[in-house]
């Protein structure tokens, strides 16, 4: 039975939701090893929701080391279907400033040495990923911004995130570079986790939490740990609030999504031909169109 529709995973300066009640820690092991920490399962606005500090709650995880296979598969273990993402983000443009929000509708990969996949290992799959969040999870969360009011912040609707390796930041050629694609902001995390929660059918999207202009400005220093903390710091009450709201959102009113069939027709490997052990290994996702 699902513990938990929604899932939250929280990002640099997010490590908690001080709001959750009724809590239980989960030591989840899935075929992809643990998770970045224990998903804490708990009430939000009197919904079960499961969070995952994604650095840990010490944040000692880089981006290159975060285990994204098993965050997503133990949020889908959970009966997860609508994941929020918290993240912080330098900036890409001068009217996306320190303290606003963003809710990208689309990513540019820039990273090196993640894995992205389930799949492999005798499963051949694609997913359609033209529109790389679940455009009507965006919009709940689109909504439960503008619904708050919140001041000095200013929303930005679409966009596009720029998922870099890291863990240095951007040289000023690569900043300029991105501008000139016209990106929105600049993260290190968020891709291979849409990727993956689109292949568990996860329907997916982002709270994007500006920190910093980067290093292209030249009216601002060059981004800095201190200064996205000094900034996440700020936004994480907000962010928090934001998460609240959306989470009341789509308990009232959860809305379709694409994300939910994705593999319907991205399988090519014949389920006949899928040996036992990669079957079994993938079960949790592949159960629904295993059945038939
Ligand atoms: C602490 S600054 C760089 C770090 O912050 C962002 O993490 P997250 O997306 O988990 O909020 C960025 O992607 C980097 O991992
Ligand atoms: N400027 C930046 N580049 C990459 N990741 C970030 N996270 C917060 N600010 C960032």
């Amino acid at each position: 039975m699902a513990q938990a529709k929604i899932g939250i995973i929280g990002g640099s300066g997010l490590y908690k939701m001080e709001a959750l009640k009724d809590v239980e820690e989960l030591h989840i092991e899935t075929p992809f090893g643990p998770p970045s920490d224990a998903l804490i399962l708990g009430s939000l606005e009197g919904t079960r929701v499961a969070f995952l500090a994604r650095h840990g709650r010490n944040h000692h995880l880089l981006p290159s080391e975060l285990p994204f296979r098993a965050n997503i598969y133990a949020m889908k273990s959970l009966g997860v279907e609508y994941l929020i993402s918290a993240s912080a983000v330098g900036s890409l443009k001068a009217e996306v400033k320190p303290l606003d929000m963003v809710v990208p509708d689309q990513f540019i990969d820039r990273t090196k040495n993640r894995i992205s996949t389930f799949f492999g290992d005798g499963i051949v799959a694609h997913i359609a990923f033209g529109d790389p969040v679940c455009l009507r999870l965006a919009q709940v969360l689109a909504d439960g911004v503008n619904s708050l009011n919140l001041p000095d912040v200013t929303l930005h609707q679409g966009g596009t995130y720029v998922c870099m390796e890291g863990p240095a930041f951007s040289t000023k050629a690569e900043s300029h570079l991105y501008r000139s694609w016209d990106a929105t902001v600049i993260g290190m995390t968020n891709l291979p986790e849409a990727k993956l929660a689109r292949e568990a059918e996860i329907a997916y999207a982002t709270l994007a939490l500006v920190t910093d202009y980067d290093c292209w400005h030249s009216d601002h220093d060059s981004v800095t740990v201190d200064m996205v903390i000094a900034n996440l710091q700020r936004n994480a009450v907000n962010a928090q609030r934001v998460i609240q709201e959306t989470v009341r959102r789509l308990s009232e009113n959860p809305p379709t999504s694409d994300a939910h069939s994705a593999l319907k027709y991205a399988i090519l490997t014949p389920l006949d031909k899928i040996s036992e052990a990669a079957k079994s290994k993938l079960d949790l996702l592949l159960c629904k169109y295993l059945a038939k």
